[in-house]
């Protein structure tokens, strides 16, 4: 798809496409949606980060809040979102043993109790063996440095979204 026909769209058929590069969040969608025309990938890119940035603290936190657990019930109930089932299961998460599954768990759960949000990871840029020792290692940062870091993970996973959806290369 080329950044004409996303020009071109109407707000239903951006909305279809678009709706979730952002996880479970619509509203931020709908609001880039105004911004066009877009001149290329980056600046439609551009749009959906500056949207993320410009919120309140309240509202940032609540991004997260929209991100399903990393290998979490969600994903053994088949319950993620379309984008999120396949970042999750093409990074093992679907495959991990007793044990790590328990690890992960005992580590999002201390990790969701210090910052009120998830532990959000672009899986498709990491090594998903090393997510628990990235979240043991985030877990001990200061929250206001978290919120940062995790919002850049959620840019990471729109990213490589907008990529996919523009036949890009990531
Ligand atoms: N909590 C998360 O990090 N979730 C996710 N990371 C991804 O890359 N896809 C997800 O669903």
């Amino acid at each position: 798809m080329d950044i004409e026909k996303v020009n071109s769209m109407d707000f239903g058929e951006f909305m279809d496409v678009f709706g979730n590069v952002i996880e479970r969040c619509p509203l931020i969608a709908a609001a880039v949606w105004s911004k066009r025309p877009f001149s290329d990938l980056g600046d439609l890119e551009k749009h959906f980060f500056a949207f993320i940035d410009g919120l309140p603290l309240s509202g940032q936190e609540g991004v997260l809040r929209c991100h399903p657990e990393l290998a979490g019930r969600e994903l053994q109930w088949g319950r993620l979102s379309a984008e999120s089932q396949r970042e999750q299961s093409a990074a093992g998460l679907q495959n991990l043993g007793a044990a790590e599954r328990l690890r992960l768990s005992e580590l999002t759960a201390q990790y969701r109790a210090r910052f009120g949000f998830p532990f959000v990871l672009a899986v498709r840029l990491s090594d998903p063996a090393a997510a628990p020792r990235e979240l043991a290692r985030r877990l001990r940062c200061p929250p206001a440095q978290e919120l940062r870091t995790a919002l850049g993970e959620v840019k990471k996973i729109c990213h490589l979204r907008l990529a996919d959806l523009l036949g890009e290369q990531p």
